[in-house]
């Protein structure tokens, strides 16, 4: 059982002041607006590991969500053509147990959640609510996550050929992910378990609906949705680049009372590089030795897929 599920219910629940990055103000900026810019998300990550985007320029969400609505509300035979495989496709309601990611069994609650994921770039089979839109809203996202990668370079002063950009490009996959979700309102106190994201950042499109949470210093608090902006959390790569100096934020959605409908782009580079820590000046200096193992992104994510399948672990 989550030991936490108690601790944060929706109304008694503190919510979490998040720094706001000005993505516009980035791009359009002097240097000494790109200085501050970084250092602000250098503390961010460093202390919390989210940061809200103002100004970001990704205008098809409203679009997004409408054809959401519209997919999700087929009958569940007809979605079940779209039931690929573990990185692509219809996904049902019940199919995973996000909180046993790292495969210490954490709850045997199944999440109550239905989502379609769609991978960039490999369009031919969308359902033809998303043929659209998936396409127009992955590269508006893309974007953004360009600049982001920009900002971070900066902020871990990074040198060209070690940067997070160049280690987005130099290979010729990367592999981004939407995830468009719906969560279902039901008897549990969480809809979607607590969890990590596996690889790079994470960008999180806010519904009005609230029932996002987030850890910080072994407290959750909620995450008040804010309009026309989006949340930048880390995956568990961001902590293997910088050896922890910066956070990959522990993260769940309470119970909703209301369907909410939620569009998440994963991030990573190609799954055949091999993720380590980078030649980051701060992310070694505290810490003599490195935390973690050299891996490649596509055998962490292959772990973190095989334990998160609702009741894989029961077979053992
Ligand atoms: O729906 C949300 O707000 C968060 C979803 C999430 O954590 C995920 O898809 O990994
Ligand atoms: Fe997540």
């Amino acid at each position: 059982v989550d030991e936490y599920a108690d601790q944060c219910s929706q109304q008694t629940c503190l919510s979490l002041n998040i720094d706001e990055i000005d993505i516009s103000k980035y791009i359009n900026g002097t240097d000494e607006d790109r200085n501050e810019i970084a250092l602000l998300f250098d503390k961010s990550f460093h202390n919390y590991g989210i940061v809200r985007l103002i100004n970001h320029q990704v205008s098809s969400t409203n679009e997004l969500f409408d054809k959401a609505k519209e997919f999700f509300s087929l009958d569940l035979k007809t979605k079940m053509n779209y039931f690929v495989d573990e990185f692509f496709g219809y996904k049902p309601s019940g199919s995973t147990s996000v909180a046993n990611y790292n495969g210490e069994k954490k709850t045997t609650l199944s999440d109550s959640v239905e989502c379609f994921l769609s991978l960039l770039d490999q369009y031919d089979n969308l359902p033809t609510e998303f043929q659209s839109i998936v396409p127009k809203y992955m590269n508006e996202t893309k974007s953004v996550i360009n600049s982001i990668h920009q900002i971070v370079d900066m902020a871990l002063e990074l040198d060209e050929d070690n940067s997070i950009t160049k280690n987005y490009t130099n290979h010729d996959k990367p592999r981004f992910t939407l995830r468009i979700a719906k969560y279902l309102p039901n008897e549990q106190k969480i809809n979607f378990g607590a969890h990590k994201d596996y690889l790079g950042f994470s960008l999180i499109e806010n519904d009005h609906v609230s029932g996002l949470e987030i850890e910080v210093n072994n407290r959750w608090y909620q995450v008040i949705p804010k309009p026309n902006s989006l949340l930048l959390i880390g995956g568990e790569f961001i902590e293997r680049w910088t050896n922890n100096y910066w956070i990959s934020a522990l993260h769940r959605v309470s119970s909703v009372t209301e369907p909410r409908y939620s569009a998440i782009l994963f991030t990573a580079p190609d799954l055949s590089k091999i993720i380590d820590v980078l030649p980051c000046k701060k992310c070694l200096e505290n810490h003599s030795s490195k935390k973690y193992e050299p891996v490649t992104g596509y055998d962490h994510l292959q772990s973190r897929d095989k334990a998160q399948a609702f009741n894989s672990n029961d077979d053992e």
